[in-house]
């Protein structure tokens, strides 16, 4: 194999793995209802930030704090996919697997509330 049949290979490679992470993208938000919630909330804050024309530091925690919530929330769905496939019975250690996922999309979503808080309150008085 010539080193451009490499650097294609690896361009398709790339261009593959960017067409698969849309699609899980896209499945997730056609199929979960959580995802749905938080891409909402993503709008109202981007709606916000401009209205109240937050500064550029602000910004980037608004960015950061979006990207977490929205990247956590396809984990969880990944996790919830992988238990049910594993089994569809009840199973304290597949309940376990699933609260744990959630949790850790919750706690991260009530830190991301209250800097939104502490961000937007200021701005709005
Ligand atoms: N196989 C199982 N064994 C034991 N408990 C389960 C099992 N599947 C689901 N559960 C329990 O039911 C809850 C909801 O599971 P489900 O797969 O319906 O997720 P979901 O409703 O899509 O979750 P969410 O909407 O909170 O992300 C889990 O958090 C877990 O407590």
């Amino acid at each position: 194999m010539g080193s451009n049949d490499k650097s294609n290979y690896k361009t398709r490679n790339v261009l593959y793995s960017f067409r698969h992470a849309l699609s899980g993208f896209s499945k997730a938000v056609k199929e979960e209802r959580n995802m749905k919630i938080h891409l909402l909330f993503t709008m109202v804050v981007i709606l916000l930030g401009l209205l109240l024309q937050v500064s550029r530091v602000e910004w980037v925690f608004l960015l950061v704090l979006i990207g977490g919530v929205i990247s956590l929330e396809l984990i969880n769905s990944s996790i919830e996919n992988l238990v049910d496939l594993v089994t569809e019975e009840y199973h304290p250690l597949a309940k376990k697997a699933k609260d744990m996922a959630a949790a850790a999309v919750f706690i991260f979503s009530i830190v991301s509330v209250i800097i939104g808080l502490i961000i937007f309150i200021p701005r709005i008085w």
